[in-house]
């Protein structure tokens, strides 16, 4: 059991970028923009970029100039696409006309996903009823045809180019609204949006500071791909004559005069149609790949946050599990759940992370094993597990060095799947096992953690198991590999007292026998006490006591521990009165203030705690507080 007496203040820290990992996050990036549908959509939008600027200005003469002597004329070697009834030149007329349609094509596109933004993003700010209605629309025009909704629209806004626009533009918008409304539900469920709503912030400020800067990258990415459907949309519009009228002419109104020649002279039909063709793939191919390559830089997001430490932090600890220096984790919107945080965790050592609900204990967990969620920004000076750099670690050598094990087991067991098989996949894939032996070791780890019957076991499917033997195979899921360190986040919360016990001993067994550090998360201060060597306090993100968990009852120092101590029945506690509870709620993390985070529920708090913060600085032998009430 150690004490980490090295930590330095956040912010200090000249951080420069960690290049392994920005290389494998642009290598990742690089593998997609080199697949053949991405170069093909790539240089397909790029030509019918370059062909809307030039067109016009190369070709806008030619394709105007009206030649009596060749009316209608086919292919010829000078006019290649043949002439209209003017005997204007079509070849020149469909690159001319690229600028037009590719203009109309952006206008619908812009006018449907603005559109279907707010339509989507409605239910969100409304009330139940308003909500409720707008939800059903949504229904109904997802459900309507898109091409007699741009009919209908076109033809009551009245026959041209702007009511094919906007015919176009309200056909895309359900389609923009479902998927708004969809990633806005995703996101309203987070307790961020939870918080927030408690805190009473209003409705539209959730929305735009909570909900939409969350969901825009998806809704950008749906853009680019709308834009080839608008294209084809609105030359069908022009093909059947709602669109376009002359003396304009885009690529569907060429095809509409086209086709009544297309058994005389074909081409005169396939130049216009194959311009469409080709710009709606280069769009759709184009947002195929932006959609890819942002799947891929999200999930590669935290690794680009990571940062270097400074020289001055001095070297990494040889002998610690995980080292962590300077965590913060923050997510847009001023939002910074996790601010600082140093830890160092030594083999065999069981370390508690207690705090409130919403201090920054699963988020500290998430980002040592890299899973913030996106769009969360993970920085640190140091971030070491088993002396090795998590940013230079493999998938395989990460999954095999740490396991993780959640409140939920039933979250990290697929229903589908034998638990065997998903055990042994964890083997397959991290330690090159073949299937048989991987099978062995998955029933030997069963029967480790003493689930009663493992090979039968390993062959029923979770929900064939109770809670607690759930929840052993998960840590058994753990031991698959051979993990430094256990992250267990409230690992009992969801069972009942006698198996939480069961399970509590179990993981200080576990840790015996395989020398693995835990970090044990909970909000729990009592269990914490009972099994943990040392328990670090969270408050508003910061770490605000650290102490011995056998000095917990006596020698916490810090307000907010002796609080969180005394908010704890025993046999002594008067069951007739209300349990002594913390006054007040801890600041939502984009509203933690300069000083003391815990001052505004401090009965000792002075006028130096609400405008300074205080380190955490050492407190006696293994201990460490931040309170200058205690420390000054
Ligand atoms: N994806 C996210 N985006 C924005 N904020 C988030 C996100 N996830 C968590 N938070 C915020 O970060 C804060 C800390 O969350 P965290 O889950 O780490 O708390 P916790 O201490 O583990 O709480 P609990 O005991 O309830 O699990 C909370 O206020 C939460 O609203």
């Amino acid at each position: 059991m150690r004490v980490d007496d090295n930590a330095r203040p956040t912010g200090q820290s000249e951080a420069v970028p960690d290049e392994g990992g920005q290389a494998r996050k642009a290598a990742s990036r690089g593998v997609v923009w080199r697949s053949p549908s991405a170069l093909i959509g790539g240089v397909l939008v790029a030509f019918m970029v370059v062909l809307a600027i030039a067109g016009p200005l190369i070709w806008g003469e030619a394709a105007e100039r009206i030649d009596a002597g060749a009316i209608l004329q086919g292919t010829s070697a000078e006019h290649p696409l043949g002439t209209d009834n003017l005997g204007r030149d079509l070849l020149a007329r469909v690159l001319v006309a690229g600028r037009y349609s590719l203009a109309l094509a952006l206008a619908a596109t812009l006018i449907g996903a603005v559109l279907g933004t707010v339509l989507g993003a409605l239910p969100s700010v409304l009330p139940r009823r308003g909500a409720r209605l707008v939800t059903g629309l949504v229904n109904a025009l997802v459900a309507f045809p898109g091409l007699l909704l741009a009919m209908f629209t076109a033809v009551i806004a009245g026959l041209g180019a702007r009511g094919a626009v906007l015919g176009i533009g309200v056909a895309i918008a359900p389609g923009f609204a479902r998927l708004t409304q969809t990633l806005a539900a995703s996101v309203a469920g987070a307790d961020y949006v939870a918080a927030a709503r408690m805190l009473g912030v209003p409705r539209r400020r959730i929305l735009a500071r909570h909900i939409l800067p969350n969901i825009a990258e998806p809704l950008i990415l749906t853009l680019a791909q709308s834009l080839g459907g608008a294209l084809l949309g609105l030359a069908g519009m022009s093909f059947l004559g709602l669109g376009v009228q002359p003396p304009d002419f885009d690529w569907g109104r060429l095809l509409f005069d086209g086709f009544a020649r297309i058994y005389v002279h074909p081409e005169v039909a396939l130049g216009p149609a194959a311009l469409v063709a080709l710009a709606g793939i280069g769009f759709n191919l184009l947002g195929d790949t932006l959609a890819r390559a942002a799947a891929r830089s999200s999930a590669g997001r935290q690794e680009s946050a990571r940062t270097e430490p400074p020289r001055a932090e001095g070297e990494p600890d040889p002998d610690a599990v995980l080292e962590v220096r300077d965590l913060t984790v923050s997510f847009p919107g001023d939002s910074t759940p996790v601010r600082g945080l140093s830890l160092t965790m030594a083999p065999g050592e069981i370390v508690g992370l207690v705090g409130e609900s919403g201090s920054g204990k699963s988020l500290t967990a998430a980002a040592i094993g890299g899973l913030v969620p996106y769009p969360g920004t993970v920085t640190y000076g140091r971030l070491r597990l088993g002396g090795a750099d998590i940013a230079g670690m493999s998938g395989k050598e990460l999954g095999t060095a740490l396991a993780m094990v959640f409140q939920d087991p039933m979250a990290s067991l697929n229903p589908a799947l034998r638990v065997g098989g998903q055990l042994s996949e964890v083997a397959v894939v991290h330690q090159g096992m073949s299937r048989a032996d991987a099978r062995r070791r998955a029933v030997d780890r069963l029967g480790h953690v003493h689930l009663p019957d493992p090979a039968k076991q390993a062959g029923q499917h979770p929900h064939e198991l109770s809670g607690g033997m759930r929840q052993r195979a998960v840590i058994a899921m753990g031991l698959m590999g051979e993990p430094r360190l256990i992250i267990a986040d409230e690992p009992t919360t969801a069972l009942d007292v006698t198996v939480q016990r069961q399970i509590l001993k179990l993981l200080r067994e576990v840790v015996e026998e395989t020398g693995a550090a835990l970090l044990f998360i909970s909000h729990d201060i009592a269990v914490v006490g009972e099994l943990c060597d040392r328990v670090v306090v969270m408050y508003a993100g910061r770490v605000v006591e650290e102490l011995p968990a056998d000095r917990l009852a006596a020698g916490a120092a810090h307000p907010y521990t002796r609080a969180l101590i005394a908010s704890l029945p025993d046999l002594d506690t008067d069951r007739s009165r209300p349990l002594a509870g913390i006054p007040g709620t801890q600041p939502a993390p984009a509203q933690v203030g300069v000083g003391c985070a815990f001052a505004a529920r401090c009965a000792l708090a002075t006028e130096r705690c609400r405008t300074e913060r205080p380190e955490l600085v050492v407190h006696g032998p293994h201990r460490r507080v931040a309170c200058w009430e205690v420390t000054s």
